[in-house]
């Protein structure tokens, strides 16, 4: 007893259950061409291959969003070799990724369940856990997998109790500079509850929100990381401008972040005026609190009295960590308070690092939008995103130290605790002169500390 396996007939049923299209497909074209003749049912298949033309040429948008990943998903299940029975069987097998029945002998082989692939450069597979399986094991595996099934990297997600996704990075999804789109003429809060940064490797526009939020981009030195403060920036233009926010920009390197000096409401760049300009962020933090309980409201709404003060700070590892002790000192006395109470008050923090070490960003949780860019070791993409981050397929120390790759990184979906590769749009020198002088005019109550 317990030597007998399933029937092949058994087998083969239960393939074409979990596969109807399989089945139906050909019924319906037999049964098309038995009823209404071979020149009618060609008719209509002609017809139907008019629309989706129709479809990809009138409206390329939503044929991209629904079509295309699973025709694209079709090609690469059924027409390459890569997720067909007899290859996934000899990949998970080689990876440790099957289990065999201890009575039969028998191997069990995980099962596809789906394959989408939202842009041309990845597929997301489904697959069905075996029993006794944990995602973990997968994890584990996914650099093997990723060798075996000739792919750049493989990200591994939970998507339900039994079920897991291999995202399956094939090839660079980033091989051109991303053009930010036209400053707006006029902005409202809106626009910063969603501020536009680049693009996703899947192919759709990257935005986060800034209202209320902090952020803190990692890279290291050449990797394009004031990108996305000048992404953030160019939102806040038009609303520089109006007086609805306030720019304090801390700059202690003393480069490209000086062309805001002219729109900054404070900008610093000695120690001495990083320390003010910093504690008195925080005295505007604490008279704002004031206004808000004597206006009896508990959220903070902007406007040209309780404008949103964003904290541009270049160099936090500095301001931190491995500045002076003067410096460090005056920063570390007042930071903390702000990223913990600030974003309820109206003020946000952009803050960029190069070695992003524990004692840098003692409060990484306190970001909401962690982006890090090429890192120059693996240990960087977990402190930055979170643990397990970098196994799940953020790569950031992988990404090449080339000027064709700045501006690429990682953050995580936070649903999905997922790594998702992004690509900040670029500003050149014109665009930034452009954020400059929409945000400049006609702005006229400037306090420069430095
Ligand atoms: N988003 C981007 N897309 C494409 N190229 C970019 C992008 N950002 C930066 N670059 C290119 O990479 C080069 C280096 O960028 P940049 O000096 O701004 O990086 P960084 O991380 O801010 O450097 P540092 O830490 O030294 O200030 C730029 O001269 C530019 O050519």
């Amino acid at each position: 007893m317990g030597k007998r396996i399933q029937g092949w007939e058994w087998r083969v049923a239960g393939w074409a259950a979990r596969h109807p299209g399989f089945v139906a497909a050909p019924a319906a074209l037999t049964a098309g061409v038995a009823h209404f003749g071979p020149v009618t049912t060609g008719g209509v298949m002609a017809g139907a291959v008019a629309a989706g033309v129709g479809w990809y040429r009138g409206h390329p948008d939503s044929w991209s969003r629904i079509a295309a990943p699973r025709l694209r998903a079709v090609r690469r299940r059924w027409l390459s070799r890569t997720y067909l029975g007899p290859w996934w069987g000899r990949v998970t097998e080689a990876c440790n990724l099957v289990t065999v029945h201890r009575t039969t002998g028998a191997v069990n082989v995980p099962r596809i369940v789906r394959v989408r692939s939202h842009s041309p450069s990845t597929e997301t597979v489904y697959v069905r856990l075996l029993l006794g399986q944990t995602p973990k094991q997968w994890e584990e595996a996914a650099e093997a997998l990723a060798v075996a099934l000739r792919a750049e990297r493989i990200g591994i997600e939970r998507v339900r109790p039994q079920v897991i996704a291999l995202i399956v990075q094939r090839s660079e999804p980033f091989t051109q500079v991303i053009i930010p789109p036209d400053i707006p003429a006029e902005a409202d809060s809106a626009s910063l509850a969603n501020v536009y940064l680049g693009e996703t490797e899947h192919g759709g526009d990257w935005y986060a929100p800034l209202i209320g939020q902090h952020w803190l981009i990692a890279g290291a030195t050449g990797s394009g990381k004031n990108s996305v403060t000048w992404m953030a920036l160019r939102a806040c233009a038009p609303l520089i401008r109006d007086g609805l926010v306030r720019l304090h920009v801390i700059n202690p390197k003393g480069t490209e972040l000086n062309a805001l000096r002219p729109v900054s409401y404070r900008y610093a760049e000695t120690d001495k005026d990083i320390v003010e300009v910093m504690t008195s962020f925080w005295e505007t933090m604490q008279e704002r609190k004031r206004t808000l309980a004597e206006q009896g409201r508990r959220t903070f709404e902007m406007s040209r009295e309780t404008p949103l003060e964003l904290l541009v700070i270049d160099e936090l590892g500095a301001v931190t960590g491995y500045g002076d002790r003067s410096l460090t000192r005056g920063a570390q006395a007042v930071l903390p308070l702000i990223l913990s109470q600030a974003r309820a008050l109206g003020g946000s923090v952009i803050g960029a690092l190069q070695e992003p070490t524990k004692d840098v960003i003692p409060q990484r949780d306190l970001f909401s939008l962690r982006v890090c860019l090429r890192a120059t070791t693996a240990g960087h993409p977990d402190m930055v995103l979170g643990d397990d981050m970098r196994r799940r397929g953020a790569l950031a120390d992988e990404i090449p130290n080339a000027p064709e790759s700045a501006g690429i990184g990682f953050v995580v979906k936070q649903r999905s605790r997922t790594p998702l590769r992004v690509r900040a749009a670029y500003c050149d020198d014109a665009d930034i002169a452009d954020l400059v002088r929409v945000a400049g005019w006609p702005h006229t109550e400037l306090v420069s500390a430095g």
